[in-house]
């Protein structure tokens, strides 16, 4: 099934274009990164289809439900864990997780429940009872990815995951994203081309708000007649690129 089709989607700001006429459709279950540099338009291409932000021109269908007429279903169906994460600093990390559970409508017996199942998925138990603001980078944001997932959403938004953290941290955080393969679909931006090169099942490169090329990490190195992943990204995504 599809899990998302973008038909003509366009946004303008002022007039200026940041993402142009964008066509595409991710699967089900697919891990699914945007790369581009800085203001290809990857952000605001995530804001419109978690609606956070209008579309000027053409639409999105989020599992069946369009971003412009139904916006408060597609909600229903996604999450985001933002770029800057969105915890309680004074609040423990199973406050947090049960604060979280409480707000998408569970009852106190349920929130303890979904908050447990998540700290034992997400290998959470040696920090629960820790105030968040004492947790490192890396902790706080496998904590954020594990909030985002309390609500049960179909689609999940990452926002550059990891940013800022150390290679031990990313790594780690890589192998908690690679375990929700296929159980949730997840929709990655980020500016580490080895993160998106590991992680991701099929690429997207944005340059100028235009969709360049889309593919699996091999499929862009041999479109591009490339030899190492970085070769294809900077062929379509700098200065001058290519679109295939
Ligand atoms: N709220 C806004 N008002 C005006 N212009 C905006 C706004 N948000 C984004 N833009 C412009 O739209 C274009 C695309 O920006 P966007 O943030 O989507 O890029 P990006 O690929 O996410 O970049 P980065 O990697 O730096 O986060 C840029 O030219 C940016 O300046």
């Amino acid at each position: 099934m599809i899990a998302i089709q973008t038909i003509n989607l366009t946004k303008k700001y002022k007039g200026k274009i940041a993402v142009n006429s964008l066509n595409l459709t991710i699967e089900q279950g697919e891990l699914f990164a945007w790369l581009g540099l800085n203001g290809a338009g990857k952000t605001t291409t995530i804001k419109m289809l978690s609606c956070l932000t209008k579309p000027t021109n053409g639409d999105a269908i989020i599992l069946g439900n369009s971003i412009i007429s139904n916006p408060i279903k597609v909600k229903e169906l996604i999450n985001v864990s933002p770029q800057e994460t969105a915890i309680a600093p004074n609040l423990t990390v199973r406050e947090n997780l049960e604060f979280i559970a409480g707000i998408y409508g569970s009852d106190k017996r349920q929130s303890k429940q979904k908050a447990e199942d998540i700290i034992s998925s997400f290998e959470l138990s040696s920090i629960t009872e820790e105030k968040a603001k004492t947790l490192s980078g890396g902790w706080q944001r496998r904590l954020s990815i594990a909030m985002a997932l309390i609500s049960e959403p179909q689609i999940l938004f990452l926002d550059e995951p990891t940013l800022g953290l150390d290679v031990v941290a990313r790594r780690e955080l890589w192998s908690v994203i690679k375990r929700l393969k296929n159980k949730v679909t997840i929709i990655l931006t980020t500016h580490y081309l080895e993160e998106a090169e590991s992680l991701a099942d099929r690429i997207s490169i944005m340059a100028k708000g235009e969709l360049k090329s889309i593919g699996t990490p091999n499929e862009l190195i041999s479109k591009t007649n490339t030899a190492r992943f970085e070769d294809a990204f900077i062929a379509l995504a700098g200065e001058g690129g290519i679109r295939i």
